[in-house]
């Protein structure tokens, strides 16, 4: 299962796996990215807010080096809130392609639906609005420079793509949202597939969510049965909604875990389908009181 690859609205296949780097420290960033390509990884996903791109930049070089293809590694970025407004969007992708020391990224997102003034590096401070519609349209002139191979966002719900839908003239080809057992969002899921969006699950996990989905007793049940770890079945829960995940782990044995998932049958499918408790970790937006809708995201 961890071959499998989802195709882009661009025709780009995208690993169905790949690393997680938030909160990985710098020198365990340069391990976990040599270690998971070592194990087959072939995706990590990145952003600029992680303050770690240069060593993650410094692991894949090494691995390329030693053999490993650039153009068999996918890599996501992502565009920092306060590189919104028009003339900082290429600046923002410039600065991360430095610090990976890549002439292209395969992906580039809009980190968050909601721009910071220039300069903030603090997660919701200096608001600013800057249309989204207009860091769009720099993101839509990444893509035709070709160093970003296609582009998309990141926390939207169906109201804020339903514009874009309407109004980009290259569509997001990924959202990549909050997706775990406790946080299905089969809606948001469905509506992004339908409209050939493919979607990528953060904190696949639940890294943030309280209570935890991987103590839950009905993962653990289907864990121990199919002699699975709980994160395997949680990750392989999505994986077979055609979900991309991207577990995060400095740990090796975890990374290997996380890539070594395997199919589940339809009556576990059914069973975690059926747990109804939900937590969102990851509820910025609601202390932000941006979206009224946010509920929704
Ligand atoms: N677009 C966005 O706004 C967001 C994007 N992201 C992206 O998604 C990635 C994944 O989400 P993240 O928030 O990191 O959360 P995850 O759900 O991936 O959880 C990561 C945590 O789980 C631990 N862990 C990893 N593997 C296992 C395992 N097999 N068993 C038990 N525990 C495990 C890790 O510990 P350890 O490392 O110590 O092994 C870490 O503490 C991020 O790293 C980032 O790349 C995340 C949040 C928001
Ligand atoms: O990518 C991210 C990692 O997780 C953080 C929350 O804990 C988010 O704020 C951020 O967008």
């Amino acid at each position: 299962m961890n071959e499998r690859t989802v195709t882009l609205n661009t025709g780009a296949k995208m690993p169905i796996i790949g690393l997680g780097t938030f909160l990985s420290e710098p020198q365990k960033v340069y391990e976990a990215v040599k270690k998971a390509l070592k194990v087959g990884y072939k995706h990590i996903d990145c952003a600029y807010y992680y303050k770690n791109e240069k060593e993650v930049g410094k692991g894949l070089q090494e691995c390329f080096k030693e053999g490993i293809k650039r153009e068999d590694i996918f890599i996501t970025s992502k565009l920092w809130n306060a590189f919104h407004r028009s003339e900082l969007v290429a600046k923002g992708l410039e600065k991360t392609l430095e610090d990976l020391q890549l002439d292209y990224v395969d992906l580039y997102l809009i980190h968050w639906p909601f721009s910071q003034k220039p300069g903030s590096e603090k997660f919701g401070e200096n608001l600013e609005e800057v249309p989204i519609l207009d860091t769009w349209k720099e993101m839509e002139k990444l893509y035709k420079s070709g160093k970003a191979k296609a582009i998309g966002v990141s926390n939207f719900n169906i109201n804020l793509l339903k514009d874009f839908i309407e109004k980009a003239e290259i569509k997001p080809a990924v959202n990549q949202v909050e997706l775990h057992p406790y946080l299905p969002q089969q809606k948001l899921v469905d509506f992004c597939h339908a409209n050939n969006i493919q979607v990528t699950a953060y904190c696949p996990l639940g890294r943030a969510s309280n209570p935890k989905d991987l103590d839950d007793p009905i993962i653990n049940e289907i864990a121990k049965k199919n002699n699975m770890t709980p994160a395997q079945v949680a990750l392989s829960w999505n994986v077979q909604r055609n979900v991309i995940v991207i577990p995060k782990s400095v740990t090796p044995s975890r990374i290997e875990e996380n890539f070594q998932i395997k199919e589940l049958n339809k009556e576990d499918i059914d069973k975690i389908n059926s747990i109804t408790i939900r937590s969102r970790g990851v509820d910025h937006l609601k202390h932000l009181n941006l979206f009224p809708d946010y509920a929704d995201l």
